[in-house]
C-alpha cells in the first residue's frame, strides 16, 4: 500500500491575505482542493491523510470535503511547525503502507508522473525527493549581507515535495528528531541525519509552492497549461 500525508495546517503568513492560503481560490477552486484531487485521482495512492488546523475543521468539512466529495480522506490536526503537522499525519496512516509520500497542500501542480516516479524510485532506494536544478547563482551571505560563499551551481537543487520514503524509516527519523529536539525545514533532512542516502530526482519547475501573492498569477497560468 502507498499513502500520502498532505500538510495544510500552516497560516500562510507570507501570503499576507489574512486567511490560510490553502483556501484561496484559483479559477474558482481552492488551492488545497486541487492538491487533494491530484492524489485522489492517482491509481497508485491507497490512503490519504490531510493535516489541517483544528479550528478550520468545520470550514474544511463543509467547503472542501463535502463540496468536492473527498469522502475517503482522513483528517489529522496540525502542530506548531510543519514537522509537527507531518508527524501527526504519519501516525494516522494505515499501518499497511510501505511507501509514504509527504506533500505540501500548497503545491497543487504536482503531476501524476511525478507521483508515480517518486513511488517507483522509493520502492528501490527507500528515500527520494523531487527537485529542480537551480537556475540562478546562489550566494551565502553573512550577518552584514556580505557574500561569504558562492557554492558551485552544478551541485545545487531546489527541493520540492513530494518527498517519498519507506514508512518505517521515515517514522524512525521523525521519532529520533523529536527525541533530540531537532527541527528541519523538509522531511529529507530528518532521514539524512539518521544516516540514510536520499536520492534527488528531477521534478518540474511548475511544481511551485504557493507562498506569496505573485505566485497566484503564476499558478493560474500553470493551471491553464495543465488544462485543469
Ligand atoms: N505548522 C505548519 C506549517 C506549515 N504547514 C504546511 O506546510 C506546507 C509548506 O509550508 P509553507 O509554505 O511555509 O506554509 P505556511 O506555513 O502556511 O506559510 P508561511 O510560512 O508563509 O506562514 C504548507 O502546505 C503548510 O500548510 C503545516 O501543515 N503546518
Ligand atoms: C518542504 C518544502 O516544501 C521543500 O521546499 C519546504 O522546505 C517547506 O518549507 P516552508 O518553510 O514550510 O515553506
Amino acid at each position: 500500500m502507498n499513502g500520502v500525508v498532505i500538510v495544510a495546517a500552516g497560516t500562510g503568513s507570507r501570503m499576507k491575505m489574512g486567511i490560510n492560503k490553502q483556501f484561496i481560490k484559483l479559477e474558482n477552486k481552492e488551492i488545497v482542493a486541487y492538491t487533494i484531487e491530484q492524489f485522489k485521482n492517482n491509481e497508485n495512492i491507497d490512503d490519504i491523510v490531510v493535516v489541517i488546523k483544528e479550528e478550520e475543521k468545520e470550514f474544511f468539512d463543509r467547503e472542501i470535503v463535502e463540496k468536492y466529495k473527498f469522502d475517503k480522506i482522513k483528517i489529522a490536526f496540525g502542530g506548531k511547525e510543519r514537522q509537527d503537522s507531518v508527524y501527526n499525519g504519519l501516525k494516522l496512516l494505515d499501518e499497511r503502507c510501505r511507501v509514504v509520500l509527504i506533500h505540501d497542500g500548497a503545491r497543487p501542480f504536482v503531476s501524476n508522473e511525478i507521483i508515480a516516479k517518486s513511488i517507483e524510485e522509493a520502492k528501490e532506494c527507500k528515500a527520494v525527493v523531487v527537485g529542480v536544478p537551480v537556475k540562478d547563482t546562489i550566494k551565502v551571505v553573512d550577518n552584514d549581507n556580505n557574500i561569504s560563499q558562492t557554492p558551485d551551481r552544478n551541485t545545487l537543487w531546489a527541493v520540492q515535495t513530494p518527498q517519498t520514503f519507506d514508512y518505517k524509516i521515515l517514522l524512525k527519523s521523525y521519532e529520533d528528531a523529536f527525541k533530540e529536539k531537532f527541527y528541519g525545514t523538509d522531511d529529507a533532512m530528518l532521514v539524512e541525519r539518521i544516516g540514510y542516502k536520499v536520492k534527488m530526482i528531477e521534478g518540474s519547475y511548475n511544481n511551485i509552492k504557493i507562498t506569496t501573492q505573485e505566485d497566484l498569477n503564476i499558478g493560474t497560468q500553470i493551471l491553464k497549461m495543465q488544462n485543469r
